[in-house]
C-alpha cells in the first residue's frame, strides 16, 4: 500500500500553459523529491485532460509516484490514474470509491472540519486535506483553517492528512509541527526559479521532523 507522506505537488494550468512546460516543471519537482502530483485542470476539453493525464502518468510511473485526478473519477479510471481528488461538491466518495475499487487513492477537501473529515472516512477516503491554513495566491477566497485542526485530525483519524492554502518553504514547518503528514503546493512550488531545488527545500522538512 502506498504510504502518502510528504510533498504533494498540484499542476496549474496558468502556470504550465503547454504539455511541454507541464511536464518540464512537474518532472523537476519528482527529481526534486515530490511524492504524491494531483493534475488539476479546470478546462473543458476532454481530449486534452485525457492526453495531459496519461503524459503525466508516465512520468509520474517512472519517479514512482502516485498520480491523482482532481474532481473528476471518470477521467482517472480513463487515464488509469491512481486515485481522484474530490471537493464537497464533486460527488459522493462513496460512489468514487465503487467506481475504482478498493486499491485506489480517493482524497476529500474538508475546509476547516473534522466533522467532514470523520463523514468522508466513513464514505470510503484514505486521506483528507484541509485549508487553507495561509492566504493563497492560487485560491484567494479560499476558507481559512486553524492550526490546531490538524492535531485533532491527527488524534481522531486513521488516515493520512494533508494541509493547503498558501503554503511556502517558510510556513511549511507550522502546518507540519501541528500534524500534517503532507502539504500541498502549487504557487510556492511552481513558480520557483529553480522548482528541483525547491522541491528539495520542501522535501527536507520532512527529513527533519
Ligand atoms: C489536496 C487538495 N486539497 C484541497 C483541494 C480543493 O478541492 P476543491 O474544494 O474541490 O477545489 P478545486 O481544487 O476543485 O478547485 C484540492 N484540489 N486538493
Ligand atoms: C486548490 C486549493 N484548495 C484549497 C483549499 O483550501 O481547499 S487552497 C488551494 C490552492 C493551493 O495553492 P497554493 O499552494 O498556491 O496556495
Ligand atoms: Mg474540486
Amino acid at each position: 500500500m502506498t504510504q502518502l507522506y510528504g510533498l504533494y505537488g498540484l499542476t496549474d494550468a496558468d502556470l504550465m500553459p503547454s504539455d511541454t512546460t507541464m511536464l518540464e516543471q512537474v518532472e523537476a519537482a519528482l527529481r526534486g523529491g515530490m511524492r504524491l502530483l494531483q493534475y488539476r485542470d479546470k478546462s473543458t476539453d476532454g481530449a486534452r485532460r485525457l492526453r495531459q493525464a496519461l503524459a503525466l502518468l508516465e512520468l509520474c510511473r517512472s519517479y514512482d509516484c502516485p498520480l491523482l485526478i482532481n474532481d473528476d473519477v471518470k477521467l482517472a479510471r480513463a487515464s488509469g490514474a491512481d486515485g481522484v481528488h474530490l471537493g464537497q461538491g464533486d460527488g459522493s466518495v462513496a460512489a468514487a470509491r465503487e467506481y475504482l475499487g478498493r486499491k485506489a487513492l480517493i482524497g476529500q477537501t474538508c475546509h476547516n472540519s473534522l466533522a467532514l473529515a470523520q463523514r468522508a472516512v466513513a464514505l470510503g477516503a484514505d486521506h483528507v486535506a484541509f485549508g487553507a491554513f495561509f492566504p493563497s495566491a492560487t485560491k484567494p477566497n479560499a476558507r481559512p483553517a486553524p492550526l490546531s485542526l490538524l492535531a485533532e485530525a491527527r488524534s481522531e483519524l486513521d488516515v493520512p492528512v494533508v494541509a493547503i492554502g498558501g503554503i511556502s518553504v517558510d510556513n511549511a514547518h507550522q502546518v507540519l509541527e501541528s500534524g500534517a503528514d503532507l502539504v500541498a503546493v502549487v504557487h510556492a512550488l511552481f513558480t520557483a526559479d529553480d522548482i528541483q531545488q525547491q522541491a528539495q527545500r520542501f522535501a527536507r522538512l520532512f527529513h527533519n521532523l
